[in-house]
């Protein structure tokens, strides 16, 4: 099972000796005992005990709807617990909780689907954020400046000017945004990180992680949630497994290994088989009728690409973020151009669920159904019975906590992106586009989700797959790995590893010679791209 995306350099600098005996004499800034959260029907937390201690980096793991968000807005202080107590800095601060708490004030926290206004600038929306440490006048250059130091000090090379509204800005620069967001307050005493590099390239989640340590050097803590345990057991000091609303252990990193945590987590870890490699190894692709293709195409984005998708075959596309990918997705979505031709219905999985995806005012069921009912239908009748037995299977396939009759704001993060996953599945579509759909999506439930895309393939179905995650790359068939809007190799089978993904992605162009790609070695540009 391949569980971790592994950067090719470790995140962070080594822990020192005292965080390796998890430094025992560090005085807790928030320290949480029997905290009890009740959503209508779903106990949310079950009586939490937790400490977080002043200039430690606390790792905090567990399965979707293990219930990490919902911890996180009461020890920021931005929900209130039904029973327990959090006290910050040692004062019992539980009732105080609201959005303003003035106890709260030095706990701040970096959501994963970011807190941002999408129609304000950045230096706006770091005025909202932090106007209580900001002056009054001229508060938008202030605000400004105040946001460029810090992404200069975090992310080098972040690209991002105070001017931008964030609509404009990709993912991973609206995630560095609301990370740089979180952090700017007067007296920071812990920052929340809620899995932060999830949109972040491996050069920013690097430099993130050397900002976290100086964070820590200083005496700051920090809590950071994750579902990449390896990155997890890289950066923190300790590590807290929260399991249905409880945590069930806290250990020092130092020691524990990924099966460990994924033990205590209650995955069911199942030894790495070589079962996907061998089906990839064996799908031989050649035979197969071509479902979709692009020769040569060039445009925005593209530069005489050409890539060949057989029925029943999961191509993925990868190589470093922005390189290209999504515009081949974009073009087999809507296929325009004579250059790409289609032969069959397509279903589009977005990573996005912020931009695209979620319809947050229906259930559930609705969002699942909302693609597949045109084809359950008949002579223009809904059939709801059918409907919902299709959404009653996918609920229970991809295990999605909360049920079919659950808004999809009650869900979990993770719960809703696996909703949005179904959605594709359960329709007629012929071929899948997958645009890097995991995001968020627990180690247990990938591993699952793996495992059907590779049924619904031995079904015929054609699967694109994007993914910012090479290792994920060994479940296809093929793999066109892109560079600068270029093909610069085609991997099938046995050639499919992360090790080799990433060393052609940064390979020398003029050094890149694996063979079988359309566009292999054609592109001229010694640059590495920037990414992240
Ligand atoms: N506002 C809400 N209304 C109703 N239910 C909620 C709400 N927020 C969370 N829940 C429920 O509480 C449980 C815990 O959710 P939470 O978001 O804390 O999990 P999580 O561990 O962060 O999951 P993920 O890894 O998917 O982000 C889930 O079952 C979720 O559906």
């Amino acid at each position: 099972m391949h569980v971790d995306r592994s950067p090719a350099e470790p995140l962070a600098a080594p822990r020192g000796a005292e965080a390796e005996q998890g430094a025992p004499d560090r005085q807790p800034v928030v320290l949480a005992r029997g905290v009890t959260k009740t959503y209508g029907r779903t106990r949310a937390l079950a009586g939490v005990d937790l400490e977080v201690r002043a200039g430690e980096v606390l790792g905090l793991v567990g399965h979707n709807g293990a219930g990490k968000s919902t911890l996180m807005r009461v020890l920021a202080g931005l929900e209130a617990c039904d029973e327990g107590t959090v006290a910050v800095r040692g004062r019992d601060a539980s009732g105080e909780a609201g959005p303003r708490a003035a106890a709260f004030r030095g706990v701040r926290m970096a959501y994963q689907e970011t807190s941002l206004c999408p129609d304000l600038t950045v230096a706006e929306n770091i005025w909202v954020s932090s106007r209580h440490c900001l002056p009054r006048l001229r508060w938008r250059r202030a605000a400004g400046e105040a946001a460029r130091r810090r992404l200069d000090e975090m992310f080098p090379g972040h690209k991002v000017t105070p001017r931008d509204r964030i609509e404009d800005l990709s993912l991973a620069q609206r995630q560095m945004v609301e990370i740089a967001r979180a952090s700017l307050v007067d007296r920071l005493d812990l920052l929340i990180l809620d899995e932060p590099t999830e949109s972040l390239g491996p050069d920013a989640a690097r430099s993130l992680y050397d900002y976290v340590r100086a964070l820590t050097a200083r005496g700051v803590a920090v809590l950071l949630i994750s579902h990449r345990i390896r990155e997890v057991l890289s950066v923190a000091d300790r590590v807290a497994v929260l399991r249905d609303g409880a945590v069930i252990a806290e250990r020092p990193a130092a020691g524990l290994g990924e099966h460990d945590v994924l033990t205590l987590m209650g995955a069911q870890v199942a030894a790495r088989t070589e079962d996907e490699r061998v089906r990839a190894a064996t799908a031989g692709s050649g035979d197969r009728p071509v479902t979709a293709e692009l020769r040569g195409a060039t445009g925005p984005g593209l530069r005489d690409v050409s890539v060949r998708v057989g029925a029943g075959e999961v191509v993925g596309l990868a190589g470093l973020a922005g390189q290209g990918q999504q515009e081949v997705l974009e073009r087999l979505w809507h296929p325009v151009r004579r250059d790409t031709r289609v032969h069959g219905t397509r279903a589009y999985v977005p990573g996005d669920r912020q931009r695209s995806g979620v319809l947050p005012l229906w259930t559930v069921a609705e969002n699942l159904i909302v693609t597949a009912m045109r084809g359950i239908a008949r002579r223009g009748l809904r059939r709801p019975a059918e409907e919902g037995a299709v959404v009653r299977d996918w609920v229970e396939r991809l295990a999605v906590r909360g049920g079919p009759d659950a808004a999809m704001t009650e869900l979990s993060g993770g719960n809703q992106q696996k909703v949005i996953v179904a959605r594709a599945f359960a329709s007629a579509a012929e071929i899948v586009l997958l645009d890097d759909p995991f995001r968020g999506v627990d180690v247990h439930t990938k591993t699952d989700l793996y495992r059907l895309i590779r049924q619904e393939a031995a079904r015929g179905r054609s699967v694109v797959w994007y993914s910012s995650e090479n290792a994920e790359m060994v479940h296809c068939d093929r793999v066109y790995v892109l560079r600068a809007g270029q093909v610069v190799a085609e991997l099938t089978g046995e050639e499919i590893s992360e090790e080799r993904i990433i060393a052609v992605s940064f390979a020398e162009v003029g050094g890149v010679t694996e063979t079988g790609g359309a566009g292999a070695a054609r592109s001229r540009d010694g640059g590495v791209p920037s990414h992240g």
